[in-house]
């Protein structure tokens, strides 16, 4: 088969099985269309849980496409085909409630995006709107979900605040935060600190690192430096395809398919 300039036989790659620990989600055969366009063929990936696994890829190579399609953000644009396997359930089918899955499967975005509201009111809104209204509960919540995201020292005197007085490395852990406040077992990450300077990007780095103990982790990044440093297995995406997924020690330095060698290396295109 020819994927763009490369010629590609190689599937077997793919069959690569994280053994270490159970799978936390699993595709099989997803594939994604948005009107003609046929943005991801053969989506097949286990997740292991308590990893970090980096999409990685060129612009356009179907890294987002893949990664909303796990919690079903693509249902209105696109149409998605195939299986996605959480806890022995295939969530990709029309009896699923999506808006419980997504307290399964949270997603944290590009750019931060919290409420136009106060800190405290960014992490307890939803819990209220579920009917949760012990005071005491929700303190304790704030402060955790804010410990968890390493942001509780720095705001712990101004939860009162808007979330809007905050940096936008803050704003971004802030996010963090609200999502891991409603306890979901897998977190998804679209590029979280490409808007960030490199100090707030080593925090958000350090923290998905703390919080993997607890959390199965994805993340689609553009720093190949941050996939490196922080995950476990990466997926290299090209022209919808995955071509090559391993972890990522191997991926940086042997990788077996020209495509990934080409792109990490610098010089694809
Ligand atoms: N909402 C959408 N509507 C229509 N087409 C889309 C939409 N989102 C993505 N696409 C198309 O799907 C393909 C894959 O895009 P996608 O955003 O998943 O790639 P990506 O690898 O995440 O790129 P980037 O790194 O630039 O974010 C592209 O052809 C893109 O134009």
């Amino acid at each position: 088969m020819s994927i763009g300039k490369y010629d590609f036989n190689e599937k077997s790659i793919l069959k690569f099985e994280p053994q270490e620990h159970e799978i936390a989600i699993e595709t099989k055969n997803l594939q994604v269309y948005y009107g003609n366009n046929h943005a991801l063929f053969d989506g097949n990936l286990q997740f292991e849980r308590y990893k970090i696994t980096s999409l990685i890829g060129a612009s356009g190579s179907g890294k987002s496409t893949y990664l909303r399609s796990l919690n079903r953000m693509n249902d209105n644009v696109a149409r998605v085909d195939g299986q996605i396997m959480y806890r022995g359930l295939d969530v990709n089918t029309s009896k699923i409630n999506v808006y419980e899955m997504r307290k399964h499967i949270g997603m944290v975005f590009q750019r931060p995006n919290p409420f136009s509201k106060s800190i405290r009111e960014n992490i307890t809104f939803a819990l209220k709107e579920q009917g949760l209204k012990n005071k005491n509960k929700l303190n304790q919540i704030v402060e955790q979900s804010l410990r968890d995201a390493a942001l509780w020292d720095e705001v712990k005197d101004d939860l009162d605040k808007s979330a809007w007085s905050l940096s936008g490395g803050q704003q971004q852990r802030l996010c963090i935060a609200r999502t891991i406040a409603m306890k979901p077992d897998i977190l998804l990450l679209d590029e979280p600190a490409s808007a960030l300077d490199p100090i707030s990007t080593s925090k958000i780095e350090e923290t998905l690192v703390e919080l993997k103990k607890r959390y199965t982790i994805i993340i689609v990044t553009h720093n190949m430096q941050q996939a490196s440093r922080i995950s476990d297995f990466t997926a290299f995406f090209h022209l919808g395809h995955i071509l090559e997924y391993d972890k990522t020690k191997h991926i940086f330095t042997m990788p077996k398919v020209t495509a990934t060698n080409d792109y990490i290396s610098g010089n694809f295109g």
